[in-house]
């Protein structure tokens, strides 16, 4: 292991550290999530994803044609897509589809038991209803997942060892206001009060249990939305993506190199016409020790996914040396080229900090100017990101 966890200090709470040095490109960590889920409105347009893993279900052809809306898509070297539609499997009581046997089963035992249309764990209206209500809160692009709440109470219906797995979830930060710094979440604020109160009731009389009752009060529910606004990780899988991956890795002739680069670029081209940036599975994840690893807007390591599915890597953008504080930027790439005051505002809103990261602390003073550009965005932010306001 590379990597340790210690106390940064009162503020930053806990963080990621280098337990030695590390080298630029180096994978620290590797990680499977203790829950993650689907985005619901990336499932309803039929973005298809592995109910369990959020493996893209499709080949790299299939899910370019359906992208593209164009059936006539052929795509070179096949042989680069490692996606493998032949092993889905459906549920064996309802539609929902798995990359392999071993994921169904993992999330039958997990959550599906309950969750599952078929089953009278719970009522399944209730869910619909709920999964309704959310989507028609929270309109594209995502951020958040009711689908993730669910899956946690389902999985404490099923646990065997219930409390560990409760003390594993109230182990992420999970404060809805900084007392300290006096910011509140920005999806729990007072124009939101009615949207989380509806949302609470809805999930209440779907998926109640007595042994997370502190989760439905009213301060309960904001603290476990706040634990999955603060926590969670953005999880985007896509066997287009890997058959880029490999089609790099090709060794071919320099024209047939120039080739295969050139139709790459025109299928993104025709991709981006029609799908926009929407191209993949989208979903987000709670995990166990990614989670420690703090905000920095310079910072020297990042988030990615290999593998087609929900298994996350971090890996060094730096050289690190032995101590120093691994951080990744929790910040799209947009917003972390914006000035200070729009980064700050933003990780404010969201992560309820305001930003200690190095450069934030020694660029205070030439970097404290907020351009126009730098509202406009943030006023584009504001329209997408979050629950539609009353
Ligand atoms: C995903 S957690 C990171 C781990 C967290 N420090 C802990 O103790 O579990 C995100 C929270 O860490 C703190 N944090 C992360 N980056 C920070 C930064 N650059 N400055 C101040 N606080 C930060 C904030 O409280 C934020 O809500």
């Amino acid at each position: 292991m590379s990597w340790y966890i210690k106390q940064v200090d009162d503020g930053k709470g806990y963080g990621l550290f280098a337990k030695q040095d590390i080298t630029c490109g180096d994978v620290i960590l590797e990680e499977e999530p203790l829950v993650c889920s689907q985005f619901s409105w990336n499932k309803l347009y039929k973005y298809r994803a592995c109910d369990y893993c959020l493996k893209s279900l499709e080949t790299a052809e299939e899910m370019c044609r359906r992208l593209a809306q164009n059936p006539s898509i052929n795509l070179p070297h096949p042989e680069c897509c490692k996606a493998k539609p032949e092993t889905n499997v459906h549920c064996l009581n309802c539609e929902e589809v798995y990359c392999s046997m071993a994921c169904r089963e993992k999330a039958y035992n997990e959550y599906h038991k309950t969750l599952c249309p078929s089953s009278d764990q719970c009522d399944k209206s209730a869910l619909e209803v709920l999964d309704e209500t959310w989507r028609g809160f929270h309109f594209p692009p995502e951020t958040a997942s009711i689908q993730m709440i669910m899956r946690i109470l389902a999985r404490i219906k099923q646990e065997d060892k219930k409390e560990e797995f409760i003390a594993a979830i109230e182990r992420f930060c999970h404060i809805s206001t900084n007392n300290v710094e006096q910011i509140a979440h920005k999806l729990l604020g007072e124009q939101f009060s009615n949207q989380i109160s509806v949302l609470r009731d809805q999930l209440k009389s779907a998926l109640f249990d007595e042994s997370v009752q502190h989760w439905f009060t009213t301060d309960g529910f904001k603290n476990i939305f706040a634990l999955l606004g603060t926590n969670q990780q953005g999880i985007g899988s896509s066997a287009l993506s890997v058959w880029v991956l490999n089609c790099d890795e090709l060794n071919l002739q320099e024209s047939d190199r120039l080739d295969l680069d050139s139709c790459i670029d025109d299928l993104y081209q025709e991709l981006n016409n029609v799908a926009g940036t929407f191209l993949n599975c989208e979903g987000a994840g709670l995990y166990v020790t990614q989670s420690k690893c703090n905000h920095s807007c310079d910072p020297n390591a990042e988030v990615s996914y290999l593998y087609n599915n929900h298994r996350l890597t971090l890996k060094a953008t730096k050289d690190l040396n032995q101590d120093e504080e691994i951080t990744i930027s929790y910040l799209s790439e947009c917003l972390q080229s914006r000035g200070k005051i729009t980064r700050q505002e933003f990780l404010r809103e969201n992560y309820l900090f305001n930003c200690q990261c190095n450069k934030c602390m020694t660029l205070s003073e030439i970097d404290d100017v907020t351009s126009d550009e730098d509202y406009d965005e943030k006023d584009d932010d504001d329209n997408n990101n979050n629950l539609l306001e009353n």
